[in-house]
């Protein structure tokens, strides 16, 4: 019956990517997360971190354990002091697979009853007064209005505290992202597990030079677009309606109607490793939807773009002609992640998405748009799984009828 049990979860454990980090408890090595410790002989499941719910009375569940703090006092043991915060996982232990463990755990709970709880690399975070937010829902924070809860939410303000927080975060080793206004991530309806740095107005700079402007990574395309319109400075208007920040537009190398953002970039700030440098346009590699921002080692800062001058009443017009042409052919009337794939050598994933009779298609709340192809929309309060689910359904619909692989543009976390 518990062999039975630990079975199926089992595979989608291995399934899940392993966030880098792993639980410990002295004298029992837990293997990373997602994968399965054979050489201890301890057999454990990683539950969902939905799985807020006790385990059911039947399952003889030694060891219910969630370790981070807002939760704690809801789940046996965890409330225990000797387990440390710097996992953010559910473990189910199974008493028969685990005698040995079950025998000794009284001793680990006393042996570690002395230990700290290791709240230091917050408490750090907070004494460099960077505003942070415990256990925020991210769905309001994404164009997608999908999203569970993060661990943390950081809003730097400065170079230093950024780098704060990176620093922390790996030292800590804890899982982090760099995020702008989210409008090409599906964030996990469990929730992110560790710390999202959000930059956003906490990071939108927008000064001139000349006929250059230098805008902060937070600044949306839609207030450089603006500055730029305000100014005379002509050269962005094809990208006005895109809704991401400079950082995550050039991370990926945003675009839109035959202009892509890198085209009229000059440098960029960018922290790597910690340290500020500054880099070319030609150095930082930018391809279709790619650039050395994927790495995430680089953080945008700042970055200057070389624009021409301009009639400011033409540039007006151009952009709202642009923006007119958005409304016309895209859903934006419905939450959503933009285009879910990139376009496909020779192809267009959108126009393979419609001929293989897929608008409409609906999977739970998640719909691809009857507008156009290309577009996921949240129709209907859809979860993270069931976008993961329809993108799957779109990929192998694709793939069966045109044998063309559809690649995301969308980022999951
Ligand atoms: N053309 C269109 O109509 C649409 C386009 N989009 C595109 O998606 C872009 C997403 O922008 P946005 O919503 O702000 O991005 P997101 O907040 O969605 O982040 C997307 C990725 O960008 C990276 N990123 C964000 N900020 C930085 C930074 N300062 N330095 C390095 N990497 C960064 C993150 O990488 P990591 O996780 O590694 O930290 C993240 O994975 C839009 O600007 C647009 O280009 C989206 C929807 C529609
Ligand atoms: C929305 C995004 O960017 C968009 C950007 O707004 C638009 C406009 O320039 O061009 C790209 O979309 P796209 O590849 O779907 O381009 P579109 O011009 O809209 O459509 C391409 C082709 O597909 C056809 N098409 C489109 C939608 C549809 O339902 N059916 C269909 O057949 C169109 O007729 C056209 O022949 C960007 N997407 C990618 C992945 O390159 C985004 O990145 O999130």
């Amino acid at each position: 019956m518990e062999s039975r049990s630990l079975t199926s979860p089992t595979a989608a454990c291995t399934s899940e990517k392993a966030p880098g980090f792993s639980v410990s408890l002295p004298g029992f090595p837990i293997a990373p997360c997602g994968a399965r410790s054979s050489s201890t002989g301890l057999r454990y499941l990683k539950a969902s971190r939905d799985a807020r719910r006790p385990p059911p009375a039947s399952h003889p569940v030694l060891f219910y354990l969630r370790c981070s703090p807002p939760y704690k006092d809801r789940i046996p043991f965890a409330t225990h002091p000797s387990f440390r915060l710097d996992h953010f996982y559910y473990y189910i232990i199974f008493k028969d697979v685990c005698p040995e463990f079950s025998r000794k755990l009284p001793t680990i709970l006393k042996e570690r009853e002395t230990m700290r709880i290791d709240f230091n690399w917050i408490q750090e975070l907070q004494q460099k007064n960077i505003e942070l937010q415990r256990r925020v829902t991210m769905a309001p924070y994404t164009s997608f209005h999908i999203g569970g809860p993060a661990e943390l939410v950081a809003l730097p303000d400065t170079a230093d505290k950024l780098r704060a927080c990176i620093e922390l975060a790996r030292r800590a080793k804890i899982p982090y992202r760099v995020l702008g206004q989210a409008s090409n991530v599906l964030i996990a309806s469990a929730g992110y597990p560790g710390m999202i740095i959000l930059l956003r107005s906490n990071w939108a700079g927008l000064s001139r030079e000349g006929t250059r402007l230098r805008a902060d990574a937070g600044l949306t395309i839609k207030r450089l677009c603006d500055g730029a319109m305000q100014a005379g400075l002509s050269g962005l208007e094809r990208l006005y309606g895109i809704p991401g920040s400079v950082g995550g537009a050039l991370h990926n190398n945003s675009g839109a109607f035959g202009t892509e953002l890198s085209e009229i970039l000059e440098s960029a700030q960018i922290l790597v490793d910690g340290e500020e440098k500054t880099f070319t346009r030609d150095q930082l590699r930018f391809g279709y939807r790619s650039s050395l921002l994927n790495d995430q080692n680089h953080v945008l800062v700042s970055a200057v773009f070389r624009l021409t001058p301009g009639c400011r009443q033409e540039i007006k017009a151009l952009m709202e002609e642009t923006m007119a042409h958005r409304t016309a052919k895209q859903p934006l009337d419905y939450p959503s992640a933009g285009s879910v794939f990139k376009r496909p050598a020779g192809h267009y994933a959108s126009a393979l998405i419609d001929q293989c009779g897929l608008k409409g298609k609906q999977i739970g709340g998640a719909q691809v748009s009857e507008k156009h192809a290309g577009f996921i929309i949240n129709r209907n309060q859809a979860s993270s799984g069931d976008v993961t689910a329809l993108v799957a359904h779109i990929q192998k619909e694709v793939f069966d009828q045109t044998s063309v692989v559809l690649e995301c543009e969308i980022e999951t976390l």
